[in-house]
């Protein structure tokens, strides 16, 4: 296991910040955080980093081969939601200079560059750089050591549809390549939904779900959308996976079976080839956002528009 955390609890400045947190991580693992503001995300990473030390509860990584937090963090990279440079630097001069404090790069800076595609910017000074190329530098800075655990705090914040699918295909190749577990921690759900094979909430400082993604959605039921129609087909032909649940007079409402890890996009290509032409998407019901509302019931998550 590269985490292995039982019911943790720290208080800070008397005040009790985290309550009873368990999180389960093994190797290669995409493993979702989610949480409302406050909810005690970053108090539980800070904890796993070694920055707190819980008051109670159980905590090992790396299935307790390491017990100094100088070496657990050697085997840990982080990209914390706002990374700070010394932005005169050029990316591959900054990447030369953070890898010198763990004794050199494990793989050629400017491998690491192509590999978060700013190979085309690698001369760049940073202060040059879009909220989006930090981010992909960001990346870069944690992945310089050849970490065994990545902890990755909204990773995709500021990136473009393209760039966020390139980071997630990335952090896919990461995991199942390189078997790399990648700690998530976002309040995107379609990044989850897309990602992860693992989550785990925590409301108001306690784990209220820790489960692997595939079973929590089989038990939350199909996604609904609800589709405004420009064109019908005869014979209401539907592709596969796509179930016609009710026309109201302009919007239509599907449930989808989509199998874990399959791409929604293809879903709406399939309705076009079948002659199903659209001009909006709303999801009626999510069924992993459904449970979270249910599971923290305060906070919203931030919503990722579905456009056709
Ligand atoms: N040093 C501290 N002293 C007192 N309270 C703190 C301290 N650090 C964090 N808190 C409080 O602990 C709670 C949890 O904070 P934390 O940053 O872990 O939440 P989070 O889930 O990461 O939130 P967000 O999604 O907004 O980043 C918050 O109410 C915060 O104000």
């Amino acid at each position: 296991m590269l985490i292995e955390a039982n019911h943790l609890a720290l208080e800070l400045d008397g005040i009790s910040i985290l309550k009873d947190v368990s999180l389960h991580m093994q190797k290669g693992e995409i493993y979702g955080l989610l949480g409302p503001n406050g909810a005690g995300k970053s108090t539980t990473i800070a904890l796993l980093l070694g920055l707190y030390r819980a008051d109670k509860g159980s905590l090992t990584h790396f299935s307790g081969q390491d017990a100094e937090f100088v070496s657990i963090r050697q085997r840990i990279g982080v990209m914390p939601e706002f990374a700070g440079f010394y932005e005169w630097m050029s990316a591959r001069e900054y990447l030369i200079w953070y890898a010198g404090f763990y004794g050199g790069s494990q793989s050629p800076p400017d491998s690491l560059l192509k590999r978060v595609g700013l190979s085309q910017t690698a001369n760049k000074p940073i202060v040059q750089f879009s909220r989006g190329m930090k981010q992909r530098l960001a990346l870069a800075r944690a992945l310089v050591h050849g970490p065994e655990l990545l902890i990755l705090d909204e990773p995709t914040n500021g990136l473009d549809p393209r760039g966020r699918r390139e980071i997630h295909d990335l952090l896919i190749d990461l995991a199942n390549e390189d078997k790399v577990g990648i700690l998530l921690c976002t309040h995107l759900l379609d990044d989850v939904e897309r990602l992860c094979t693992r989550i785990g909430i925590i409301d108001n400082g306690k784990t209220v779900l820790e489960d692997d993604l595939e079973h929590l959605l089989r038990d939350a039921g199909k996604p609904r959308y609800r589709i405004h129609m420009t064109n019908i087909p005869e014979g209401h032909l539907l592709p596969p996976l796509v179930r016609l649940l009710e026309w109201d007079g302009s919007w239509w409402s599907f449930e989808i079976d989509l199998p874990h890890g399959r791409d929604i996009g293809k879903v709406w290509e399939d309705l076009l080839v079948h002659g199903w032409s659209f001009d909006e998407i709303q999801v009626e019901s999510n069924s992993l956002e459904a449970r979270y509302l249910e599971l923290t019931g305060s906070d919203k998550p931030d919503q990722q528009e579905k456009a056709a």
